[in-house]
């Protein structure tokens, strides 16, 4: 009897490209009707949630980075490592290069930056393919191919996709899902439309302090984010996000689960949801987290208000 592969994986994955390659097209094709655009004021977030793809046995978190420019201020270099920042932290990145124009020079610049991050997989795109005859197809795949190449890229795949007629398009999705590692759903699944910032950022913490302790905290866990905004001490090219979040538990027991040996628990908490939200929000994040207890709060309206139910 074949066994039926029942792993569930969650990550991110970005689409860069320069103007014009398709890159929105591909997101909303992929995402389908269940788009979700995450409002983001543009002075504290860099990246912004595109859109969640929603799969029985997955979900892709597709987030947006700004463009990467050729640097000609400090500030532009500045911004260009903000956006090698996030491609560290997403799982995989995904290069779209239009079927219909050569890939130039500006391409060249993005995959060599790219290049300089290691870890995270690449993907090339080649997109809009129903503009081309089969022969303009193959001969882009292999100017692909080089690229990579010569600019010491290891593509892990190169997918054609047409984001117009749905070619392939459920592919990719394929592929990018393969790329992801295991782990839960990072948003409750439907429409999450225009959810702020600060309730994403409380969902990430708690999934972070339920990590590996769910049997024992089943849901006797609320987190409150009592503060988020960019530091105002801060040069502008260096954004600090300073969110201060309560942890709210029931008993005097569960606060010990989540702390954890002299705090030792606690900091991993806070150091893997700060991960999540610095790869979602762009922007470094400075996470102060506090456990609190909240007798009973599952049974009192008024404990529940406050904690946003
Ligand atoms: N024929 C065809 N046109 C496409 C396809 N995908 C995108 N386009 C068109 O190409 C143009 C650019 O697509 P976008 O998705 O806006 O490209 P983008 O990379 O998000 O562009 P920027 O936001 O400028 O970076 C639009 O006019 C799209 O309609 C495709 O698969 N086939």
């Amino acid at each position: 009897m074949a066994e039926q592969d029942e792993t569930f994986r969650s990550g991110f994955a970005c689409f860069v490209g320069r103007p014009n390659a398709g890159k929105s097209t591909l997101t909303n094709a992929l995402v389908g009707s269940k788009v979700v655009i995450t409002s983001s004021k543009p002075q504290t977030t860099r990246t912004v949630v595109r859109g969640i793809v929603h799969r029985p046995d997955a979900q892709l978190v597709l987030v947006d980075t700004p463009g990467l420019h050729k640097p000609r201020t400090l500030l532009g270099e500045r911004l260009n490592d903000l956006v090698k920042t996030t491609w560290a932290e997403v799982d995989v990145v995904a290069v779209c290069f239009p079927a219909d124009e050569k890939p130039g020079p500006g391409d060249r610049f993005i995959v060599n930056e790219l290049g300089k991050v290691r870890r995270t997989v690449k993907i090339a795109v080649a997109t809009k393919t129903d503009k081309v005859s089969p022969d303009q197809l193959a001969e882009h795949l292999l100017a692909i191919a080089e690229l990579g190449r010569e600019t010491g890229t290891d593509w892990a795949e190169i997918v054609p996709v047409s984001a117009q007629s749905g070619d392939q398009v459920d592919l990719l999705a394929d592929l990018l899902v393969a790329r992801l590692p295991e782990g839960p759903a990072l948003y409750p699944d439907g429409e999450l439309s225009d959810a702020p910032e600060e309730a994403i950022v409380a969902e990430l913490i708690r999934e972070a302090a339920l990590e590996g302790v769910r049997d024992e905290l089943p849901h006797s866990i609320a987190v409150v984010v009592e503060e988020m905004g960019l530091k105002e001490d801060r040069p502008a090219d260096k954004p600090l996000l300073y969110i201060h979040a309560n942890l709210y538990v029931e008993r005097d027991s569960q606060k010990g689960i989540i702390i954890g040996h002299k705090g030792s628990r606690l900091k991993e908490v806070g150091m893997a949801a700060r991960k999540q939200i610095e790869a979602i929000l762009g922007t470094p994040a400075y996470l102060d987290l506090r456990v609190k207890i909240a007798k009973d709060w599952q049974r009192d309206p008024r404990q529940l208000r406050k904690l946003g139910f």
